[in-house]
């Protein structure tokens, strides 16, 4: 992560994400309520929540792809629009996101992580290139640079839009599930090279359903439920009781069935 990723306008203590407050339906379906949570650059946060949660939505509303009903999100300071337009916030979606029938190769896929950047030809410049090499090397798809992105792995798929943020030199990256489907070796090189963003100062929020990762992968973990249920260190957030409350049951220990006719002792 170079400076020229910094907004110029950032203040140090000012929040990469900062959200207040957020309600978002579709009709009758409340995905987020009433969600408050802010990120700060440097940090790698786990979000974590069952099926239907709302963690996607978060992403989308992050992104500004959706407009909250109510409440506030922004980015370094800024609407999200703004930070979508000028490259600072990256957004790895989820594999059923993306079109991989598109006429893409890996390389045109790291490059699209440029275009907040490019010049008003459109022409991706020299330093265009290079970011785009370095970024396809980092996540070691050299030899895989010109295939068509339908023809990859699950994980090799993942690594290409990892490293499209990575060209992108986004302060703020999102990655919605980067770990379904992908072997272990994959899952320790994007931690890995997440670790790294972090420390390059940016902001990783990572939404994931391997929960015995989590402590290894990230310093912070948002358990969501609609609303955010917990948001502190990992061991404090992955608890019995948070599990319970927002699982039904414990995930680590799934045999730890709360007692129907006791539910809440
Ligand atoms: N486009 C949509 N139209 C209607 N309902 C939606 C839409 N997208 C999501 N939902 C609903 O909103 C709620 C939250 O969905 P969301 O995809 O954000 O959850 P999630 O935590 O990402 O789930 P998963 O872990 O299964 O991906 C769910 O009840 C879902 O069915």
């Amino acid at each position: 992560m170079t400076g020229d990723a910094v907004i110029a306008s950032e203040r140090v203590d000012e929040p990469a994400i900062d959200i207040r407050s957020v309600t978002v339906r579709y009709g009758d379906i409340v995905a987020l309520d009433d969600a408050t949570l802010r990120l700060h650059r440097g940090t790698v946060c786990g979000l974590i929540g069952m099926n239907g949660s709302g963690k996607s939505t978060l992403f989308k509303t992050i992104m500004g792809l959706i407009t909250p009903d109510s409440g506030t999100v922004r980015i370094h300071g800024g609407p999200p629009s703004y930070a979508r337009r000028d490259g600072s916030v990256g957004y790895v979606p989820q594999s059923e996101d993306i079109d991989w029938t598109f006429p893409l190769s890996v390389r045109d896929v790291v490059m699209t992580g440029r275009y907040g950047r490019l010049g008003v030809m459109r022409r991706p410049r020299r330093s265009d290139n290079e970011a785009v090499d370095e970024a396809i090397d980092r996540v070691e798809l050299g030899a895989y640079q010109n295939r068509q992105i339908g023809q990859l792995s699950g994980g090799q798929r993942k690594r290409a839009f990892v490293a499209r943020g990575i060209a992108q030199q986004a302060s703020v990256m999102l990655l919605d599930e980067p770990f379904a489907g992908v072997d272990k070796r994959t899952e320790a090189t994007i931690s890995t090279l997440l670790r790294e963003l972090a420390d390059a100062g940016a902001a990783i929020f990572v939404s994931t359903h391997d929960l015995h990762a989590l402590p290894d992968l990230a310093d912070q973990a948002i358990l969501l439920m609609h609303r955010v249920l917990a948001h502190d260190r990992p061991d404090r957030v992955i608890t019995p009781d948070n599990l319970t409350r927002a699982f039904g049951l414990d995930p680590l220990n799934p045999l730890n069935r709360p007692d129907p006719r006791n539910p809440h002792p």
